[in-house]
C-alpha cells in the first residue's frame, strides 16, 4: 500500500537566491473547498461543474473515493471537473478498500458520509494517516447507529457498517476541528430531523457555506464569545451547482512569507481565498510589521477573494492568542519560519492540535528550527521562537516526516539561511501544492534538487 503513497524521496538543498524574489503568481485551488466540492457534488442530483479544483494527491484520493461510491467524476481540463451525483443516501457500496492517502480531511469527512449510508466500507491511508486519531469522528458518529472497527486508538484501517436511516446528532465539539464538525453535518444529510453542532471556537465554515450553495437549509447562530451553533435540516434536496474554487490561502502563505523574508523582494499572489476563518496568518504577519497589501477584493464562488502583495522588510516578534489557532492551524510551521527572522521572541499559544497533523508538527517545527541554529522552546502547548532579526544560520538537514507543510516551510527557511538548508524529501508537497518548486523558481528562488 505504501508503495503507492511513499513516492521516491525527492531531497532538496536550498541556497539563498542571489537576487530578491519578484513577480505575480496564482497558487492552486483551496484544498478544503476542493474536497468538499467533490463530495457534495457526488451527493447532489445532477451534474456539477467545478473550476479551479486543486489537483493535489489528497484531493485526487477524494475523487477516486467518490467514483468508488458510484458518482461519475470526470476531468475535462486543468482544474475543470464534472461530477454527476447520485443523491443523498444513494451512494453504492465500494467494491474495495478506500485509500485516502495522506489526507485527514478526506478520511474524516468521508467517515460521516459512509456512516450514513446502508453500506459496508473500509478506509485506509498512508503511514502518516494511519497514525492519526479517528475516534474524534467515530465517537460522535456511533450515535447515528453506525458501527466502526479499527486498530487500537481508533486508527485506520477503519471498517464502517453504515446505516440507511441514521439518527440525527446533537454534538458539542470537544476539539476545535472543522473536520469533526463536517463529519457530523455530513452524517446529518441523510438523517430525518435536525442535526446540531456546537463549536465553542469557530472553525472554517466551508461545509456550511457549500451545503447552502447546494440547497441545504443550514443556520448559524453565535454561541458564547466566538463560538457558533450550526443546525442542518436533514434530507435536503441537494441539487448540482457550479463551484469556483479560490486560491488556497494556506498555500499562498509559503510564497508570501518567502517574499517577506528574502531582502528586497516584492511578490503578488492573485486570487487568494480570504474567508475570515482562514486568514489568521495574514493578521499575525501584519502584527509583526509585515507589509502585506490587499487589492482587488471581490466575491468569487461565494467566498471572498483578493490579491495579496508581500514586500520584504523587518519583522518583530508577536504573541498569538490560542483562540486564533483555528483560523491559521496549518500555517504555524511557516509562521515559525517568519518568527525566526523577526527581531525578538514570538509566542504562539494553544497549539495542541499541531501534534495530530500529518506529523507531530509541534515537535517537527522545533526540530526544523533547532537544526538550523534558531532558538525555540515548547512550554505546555505554546511554542516560543527567538528570532534573529535577520538571516538564520541554516546548515541543517530537515526531516519532513511525510508532511508537505514542513517540506515547504524548510524550503522557505533555506531561502534566507547563511548556510544551505537540506530538505530530506519534498515529494509530499504534491499532496497540497503541486508545482510549488517550479512556482518558487518562477519568482527567482533558484531551487535545484
Ligand atoms: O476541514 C478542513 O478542510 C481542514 C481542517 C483542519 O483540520 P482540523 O479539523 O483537524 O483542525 C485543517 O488542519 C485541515 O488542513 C483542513
Ligand atoms: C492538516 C492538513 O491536512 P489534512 O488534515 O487534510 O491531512 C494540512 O493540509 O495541513
Amino acid at each position: 500500500m505504501d508503495t503507492v503513497h511513499a513516492p521516491s524521496p525527492r531531497p532538496l538543498n536550498v541556497h539563498a537566491p542571489a537576487a530578491p524574489l519578484s513577480g505575480a503568481v496564482t497558487v492552486p485551488g483551496d484544498k478544503s473547498i476542493s474536497h468538499r466540492a467533490l463530495m457534495f457534488a457526488a451527493l447532489a442530483r445532477g451534474e456539477t461543474h467545478i473550476s479551479g479544483l486543486l489537483e493535489g494527491e489528497d484531493v485526487l484520493r477524494t475523487a477516486d473515493a467518490m467514483r468508488a461510491l458510484g458518482a461519475t467524476v470526470v476531468r475535462t481540463g486543468p482544474g475543470a471537473w464534472h461530477v454527476t451525483g447520485r443523491g443523498i443516501g444513494q451512494l453504492q457500496e465500494p467494491a474495495d478498500v478506500l485509500d485516502m492517502g495522506n489526507s485527514g480531511t478526506a478520511a474524516r469527512l468521508l467517515s460521516g458520509i459512509l456512516a450514513s449510508h446502508g453500506i459496508f466500507s473500509v478506509m485506509t491511508g498512508d503511514a502518516s494517516l494511519r497514525g492519526r486519531p479517528m475516534k474524534r469522528v467515530t465517537d460522535p458518529l456511533a450515535a447515528t447507529g453506525a458501527t466502526f472497527l479499527s486498530r487500537a486508538g481508533g486508527r485506520l484501517p477503519l471498517a464502517i457498517r453504515g446505516v440507511a436511516d441514521p439518527a440525527p446528532l446533537t454534538y458539542r465539539l470537544p476539539v476545535a476541528s472543522a473536520q469533526v464538525k463536517s463529519a457530523v453535518l455530513l452524517a446529518g444529510l441523510n438523517a430525518a430531523g435536525t442535526t446540531r453542532v456546537e463549536e465553542p471556537v469557530a472553525t472554517r465554515d466551508h461545509t456550511e457555506n457549500m451545503l447552502r450553495h447546494f440547497g441545504a437549509h443550514v443556520t448559524v447562530e453565535p454561541l458564547g464569545a466566538g463560538g457558533r451553533t450550526i443546525t442542518l435540516a436533514g434530507r435536503p434536496d441537494l441539487v448540482a451547482r457550479d463551484v469556483v474554487v479560490p486560491g488556497d490561502p494556506s498555500s499562498a502563505a509559503f510564497v508570501l512569507v518567502a517574499a517577506l523574508v528574502v531582502p528586497g523582494s516584492a511578490v503578488t499572489v492573485r486570487g487568494v481565498g480570504l474567508n475570515p476563518l482562514r486568514t489568521g496568518l495574514f493578521t499575525t504577519l501584519r502584527e509583526m510589521g509585515a507589509d502585506l497589501r490587499l487589492s482587488n477584493e471581490r466575491i468569487e464562488g461565494g467566498e471572498p477573494v483578493g490579491d495579496l502583495t508581500a514586500i520584504a522588510g523587518p519583522l518583530h516578534g508577536v504573541d498569538v492568542p490560542a483562540d486564533r489557532a483555528p483560523s491559521m492551524i496549518d500555517e504555524y510551521p511557516v509562521l515559525a519560519v517568519a518568527a525566526a527572522h523577526a527581531a525578538g521572541p514570538s509566542r504562539f499559544r494553544g497549539l495542541e492540535e499541531l501534534r495530530v497533523k500529518e506529523s507531530d508538527r509541534l515537535a517537527a517545527t522545533v526540530a526544523l528550527l533547532e537544526r538550523n541554529g534558531v532558538a525555540v522552546q515548547v512550554v505546555g502547548d505554546d511554542m516560543i521562537v527567538t528570532g534573529t532579526g535577520g538571516a538564520v544560520p541554516g546548515g541543517g538537514v530537515v526531516e519532513t516526516r511525510m508532511d508537505h507543510r514542513l517540506a515547504m516551510s524548510a524550503t522557505v527557511l533555506g531561502l534566507t539561511a547563511s548556510a544551505p538548508v537540506g530538505v530530506d524529501d519534498t515529494a509530499f508537497i504534491d499532496t497540497s501544492f503541486p508545482g510549488f518548486i517550479a512556482l518558487m523558481n518562477g519568482i527567482g528562488a533558484g531551487l535545484a534538487p
